[in-house]
Order: C-alpha cells, then sequence, then structure tokens
C-alpha cells in the first residue's frame, strides 16, 4: 500500500478561538472553515490553510491546519490536553484511496488500529493508528475525497 499526500496536520487547543486568532493574525494563515461541532468524533473543529508560497514546481497551496477542541465528557482528547494544558501538535492525517484495504494493511502489520473507520471532518472514512505503533506520532489515515477537494 502507499500512503498518499499529507492531508492535515491536526493541533489540539483548549481553546479554539485563541488558536484562530494565533493562527490568522501571527502566522498569516486563512480560515477556511468556521468552528463547527463533530459529535461523532467528540471535537469542535476548525480548518485553516497556511499562506502557501512559490516554489521550485510553481506556486503551492497552503498546508491544512485542523485545529480541534475537546467536545463532551467522552471526548478522545481529554487525556492529551490534561497532559498539554495548552494544546499541541495532536496528529498527522495521510489520504489513501481505499480506507478498507489501508485498515487491512496496517493490521496486517501488527498495528494497533483504533475502532472502526467513521465519517471524518473532511465527509470520508477515516481511522486511526495507535501513536506507540507509528513512531510517537498519532496518525490519522483518511480515503480521499471522490470530487478532488481537500
Ligand atoms: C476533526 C475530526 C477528525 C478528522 O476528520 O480529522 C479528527 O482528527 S478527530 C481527532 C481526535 N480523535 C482522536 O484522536 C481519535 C483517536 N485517538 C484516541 O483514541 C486517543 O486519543 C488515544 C490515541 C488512544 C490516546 O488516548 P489517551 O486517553 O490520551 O490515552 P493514554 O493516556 O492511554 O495514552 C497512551 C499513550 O499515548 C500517548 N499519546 C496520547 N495521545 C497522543 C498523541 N496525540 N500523540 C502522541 N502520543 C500520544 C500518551 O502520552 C501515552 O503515552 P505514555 O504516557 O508514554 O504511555
Ligand atoms: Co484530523
Amino acid at each position: 500500500m502507499k500512503l498518499g499526500r499529507l492531508n492535515h496536520i491536526g493541533i489540539a487547543t483548549p481553546s479554539l478561538a485563541a488558536s484562530l486568532a494565533y493562527y490568522r493574525d501571527i502566522m498569516g494563515a486563512t480560515i477556511t472553515h468556521e468552528p463547527f461541532d463533530l459529535p461523532a468524533q467528540g471535537v469542535k473543529v476548525c480548518f485553516v490553510d497556511t499562506p502557501g508560497e512559490n516554489g521550485p514546481n510553481g506556486p503551492t497551496a497552503g498546508t491544512q491546519i485542523e485545529l480541534i477542541e475537546p467536545l463532551g465528557e467522552n471526548s478522545p482528547i481529554h487525556g492529551f490536553i490534561a497532559k498539554n494544558p495548552a494544546g499541541g501538535q495532536h496528529h498527522m492525517c495521510y489520504e489513501v484511496p481505499d480506507i478498507m484495504a489501508a485498515k487491512a494493511w496496517f493490521e496486517g502489520l501488527g498495528k494497533k488500529v483504533l475502532g472502526e473507520p467513521r465519517i471524518g471532518a473532511h465527509g470520508t472514512p477515516i481511522f486511526f493508528v495507535h501513536p506507540k505503533d507509528m513512531n510517537g506520532v498519532l496518525t490519522e489515515i483518511m480515503e480521499t475525497p471522490k470530487d478532488g477537494a481537500h
């Protein structure tokens, strides 16, 4: 199996409002989606894009940062925020063409897949692989949107 592009970097925060202001006003990022609740994932989320630049191969799109704040009692990021009260880098998300094939591939390698695929913030199925099996990085795998949207 081959991983596709890096879709987003997940940043956990105790305050979406404060993080949004930081990325917009200090880092020059663009808010591409206003905050919305995702109860199925136990988070409140919004996306910002880094400005993007002219690279050696022409103009490059900015990189997407996904800001997540705990939502509800059972949020999977409560533990992370308890250990990192100011928030911090939480996960990296890679695209794949076929979510079930990717799940089977990681499981075949003996990696701990956390639960069954569920619909994520981009409207396609996602799953997570435990950081202890992924060089310390919580890894999100996401099926590439069929319409090519990111
Ligand atoms: C916006 C929606 C969606 C999208 O479409 O993009 C998302 O991105 S949702 C993002 C939030 N959802 C998830 O993270 C779901 C999967 N995560 C989990 O199930 C849990 O967070 C976890 C990975 C199992 C950790 O849960 P926690 O309660 O913190 O467990 P432990 O306390 O037992 O931690 C075990 C161990 O792992 C270390 N850890 C925890 N989180 C991370 C992390 N993000 N990155 C790296 N390491 C992490 C933790 O410190 C423990 O280490 P030790 O203390 O050394 O044992
Ligand atoms: Co994510």
